[in-house]
């Protein structure tokens, strides 16, 4: 694979109406998204349209094969595919970035998975976010009523207000932040009417970014492990039923000291086959007993790891393994008592690695 790989990826969702086209035409008028390739899943037609942009002197220019009509996940990772094609014949000349905007009633964790899945885009993309839109005015009565909406929220990695200009009552407003702030304390909450919320504030997430090679991992796990949180949280004085709210949940496990690779093998391989559809989101650095010195990147979605990135050092000097779970009606429990078990911190009636080893079942699934 050449230089210009691994191609950034954002992830743009939100449910119906959210405002993703429109916060897009405005991105896209940045400089900044110049060679940059645009895929829209509309909804209704179960189809991608897929719009290829293109740097060129006046601006934007639409390819002219670049229509195409076709099912969901299968084409979008055809559509990528075909991207990488025509980067390596010399068709396009430069891609920075793709970025795939979502049917407002997606679910994006399929969506991720297929981008991270595919051998043939695994090295080619790397995730850089996802970014999700959340309208003030509808946005709480969105929540209750779709756990899809919840789902978005828990994955984001950037949070967007749209419409707060149409809401009546800022209190209103600032019981919706409250409440994504609980469902997803990690992503940073914009608002789409602040000139703030531009290119720089969105995109490069810093998951893991192989060209400084740093991720930011103190944003994304250092307030999570501080906080260690729960979406099942009343709000105070509003004190809505969030059914969905509360079947999401995000939180962290911390091991001090190294740990062997098979463990952590181990720990996600049965993690991913107990449980796999229900893990949204994971996002971690690893302290490995071979390398302690330069800490593994990982994360993944649903049942998929992406392949882990090691950073040159310590970004916050602070060692250790650190993974942050977002999971929908995962039981809590089983998943400490396995990450206990593997990183050899026995408890009672729970086996230790070795007793795992032998019997990978020792711990039920459910
Ligand atoms: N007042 C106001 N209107 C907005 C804002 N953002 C979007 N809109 C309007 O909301 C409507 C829906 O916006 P779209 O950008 O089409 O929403 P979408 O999320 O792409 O919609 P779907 O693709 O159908 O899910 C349009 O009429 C927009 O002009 C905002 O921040 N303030």
């Amino acid at each position: 694979m050449s230089s210009g790989f691994p191609i950034a990826v954002s992830v743009l969702t939100g449910f119906l109406g959210a405002g993703k086209t429109t916060l897009l035409n405005r991105l896209l008028r940045d400089p900044a998204l110049a060679d940059t390739a645009v895929i829209i899943n509309e909804f209704g037609e179960v189809a991608i349209d897929h719009l290829l942009v293109e740097q060129a002197s006046d601006g934007i220019i639409q390819l002219s094969d670049g229509c195409l009509c076709c099912t969901v996940r299968g084409e979008l990772v055809d559509t990528l595919a075909d991207l990488v094609d025509r980067l390596q014949t010399g068709r396009i000349a430069r891609l920075a970035r793709v970025v795939i905007e979502t049917t407002g009633l997606a679910d994006p964790a399929p969506v991720l998975q297929s981008i991270m899945a595919h051998p043939a885009l695994v090295h080619a993309f790397r995730l850089d976010g996802v970014i999700t839109l959340v309208d003030a005015v509808n946005g709480n009565a969105t929540l209750d009523a779709h756990v899809e909406a919840v789902k978005q929220v828990a994955v984001a990695d950037r949070i967007v207000l749209t419409k707060a200009d149409l809401a009546t009552d800022p209190r209103d407003v600032e019981a919706l932040r409250a409440r994504l702030r609980q469902i997803n304390p990690g992503a940073e909450l914009l608002d789409a009417g602040d000139r703030r919320t531009d290119v720089a504030a969105l995109f490069d997430c810093g998951l893991y970014n192989p060209a400084t090679k740093s991720a930011d991992v103190r944003r994304w796990l250092g307030e999570e492990a501080a906080h260690d949180h729960h979406g099942d949280h009343d709000h105070g004085d509003h004190d809505h039923d969030h059914r969905h709210d509360s079947r999401v949940r995000s939180y962290s496990l911390v091991h001090e000291g190294p740990v062997p690779f098979s463990a952590i093998e181990m720990f996600f391989d049965l993690l991913r086959s107990a449980h796999g559809e229900r893990l949204l989101r994971m996002k971690g650095v690893i302290e490995l007993l071979e390398d302690p010195s330069r800490p593994l990147v990982v994360h993944g979605v649903q049942k998929i790891l992406h392949p882990p990135a090691r950073l040159p050092s310590w970004p916050d000097g602070q060692r250790g393994t650190r993974l942050v779970l977002i999971t929908l009606d995962m039981p809590e429990d089983y998943v400490r008592r396995l990450f206990a078990a593997v990183t050899s911190r026995p408890s009672i009636d729970t086996p230790d690695r070795a007793a795992l080893e032998n019997n990978p079942l020792a711990i039920a699934g459910r």
